[in-house]
């Protein structure tokens, strides 16, 4: 855990458990490179996820899909290293556990191994079940993902609403548990109903992290780049811009250009 610059605990999973009994909301970002970790991390976040939205977010892919492992351990050893509290949390890859259960612990061993990060994240309910304890039991916490799983796109044909009829909603409650019977310490909960996630979180043990899922979860996660309006063409009905950054990042970017154009940058002070 090593020594820590301010007064702040490091968060650890067990933090979770103590946060979700006390009912104090648990706040995720996501966070895919140091400068942009670093500063998340001294606002005081409790948890950062490096998701592998990375592929849309930094490589400008159509889906979560192509992003690989190695891609993924690149993203988080450079967040790891940013961050002195928060619980750093990184999501397996598609393709990185689903081949089998030895391969998925030998990707989430070698992801713990190079990147320094906290914790693993996986998406699927009971069939991955298997899976999750066996990462468990290699000595690696898991964060379940349910609901509106990325990786799928290609089985579900969209990224709707999931669980809104009755049959989905009992087979995601189901999935729940047997994510917090294989020991998972949180669980994603992604564009579900918001009183299913709420019956969710009274019946698991794990700490539900919510994205489109209501105020009853015990704690929420955005993109980071959505939260803070640098995606400005992507705006969901669960989503809210707390800064305008794709404004301010113009502002400053056409600031340069001026500078730099009317000759006022640099001057005497900035030159040698
Ligand atoms: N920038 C970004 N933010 C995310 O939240 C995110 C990613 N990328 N990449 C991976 C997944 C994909 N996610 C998504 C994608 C779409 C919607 C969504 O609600 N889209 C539409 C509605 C689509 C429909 O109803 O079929 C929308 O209203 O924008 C939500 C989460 C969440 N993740
Ligand atoms: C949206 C969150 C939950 C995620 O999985 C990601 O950013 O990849
Ligand atoms: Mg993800």
């Amino acid at each position: 855990m090593g020594y820590l610059t301010t007064d702040k605990k490091k968060i650890t999973t067990k933090t979770f458990s103590e946060m979700k009994a006390a009912g104090e909301k648990i706040a995720q970002l996501t966070s895919y490179d140091f400068t942009t970790a670093g500063i998340i991390d001294r606002a005081g976040i409790d948890s950062i996820l490096v998701g592998d939205s990375a592929s849309n977010v930094m490589a400008g892919n159509e889906t979560t899909l192509p992003i690989t492992i190695d891609e993924m351990i690149v993203y988080a050893r450079a967040v790891a290293r940013a961050c002195k509290h928060c619980l750093v949390v990184c999501d397996m890859p598609f393709g990185s556990y689903q081949v089998s259960r030895e391969e998925a612990v030998r990707n989430a061993v070698r992801i713990m191994k190079e990147t320094g990060v906290d914790a693993v994240k996986l998406e699927g309910g009971a069939e991955m079940a298997g899976t999750i304890g066996a990462i468990v039991a290699a000595g690696v916490p898991v964060e379940g993902h349910l609901g509106l799983t990325p990786q799928s796109i290609h089985k579900f044909g969209g990224y709707g609403l999931r669980a809104k009829e009755e049959a989905e909603a009992r087979k995601l409650l189901a999935d729940a548990h047997a994510l917090d019977q294989a020991g998972c310490f949180a669980i994603t909960l992604e564009k579900v109903p918001a009183a299913l996630a709420s019956q969710v979180t009274r019946e698991v043990k794990a700490a539900t992290i919510g994205i489109g899922a209501g105020a009853g979860t015990d704690g929420q996660v955005l993109v980071y780049a959505d939260a803070l309006g640098m995606t400005q063409g992507f705006k969901p009905k669960f989503l809210r811009h707390f800064a305008q950054m794709a404004q301010c990042m113009t502002q400053g970017v056409q600031s340069y250009i001026e500078a730099v154009k009317t000759g006022s940058f640099p001057n005497a002070d900035e030159s040698y």
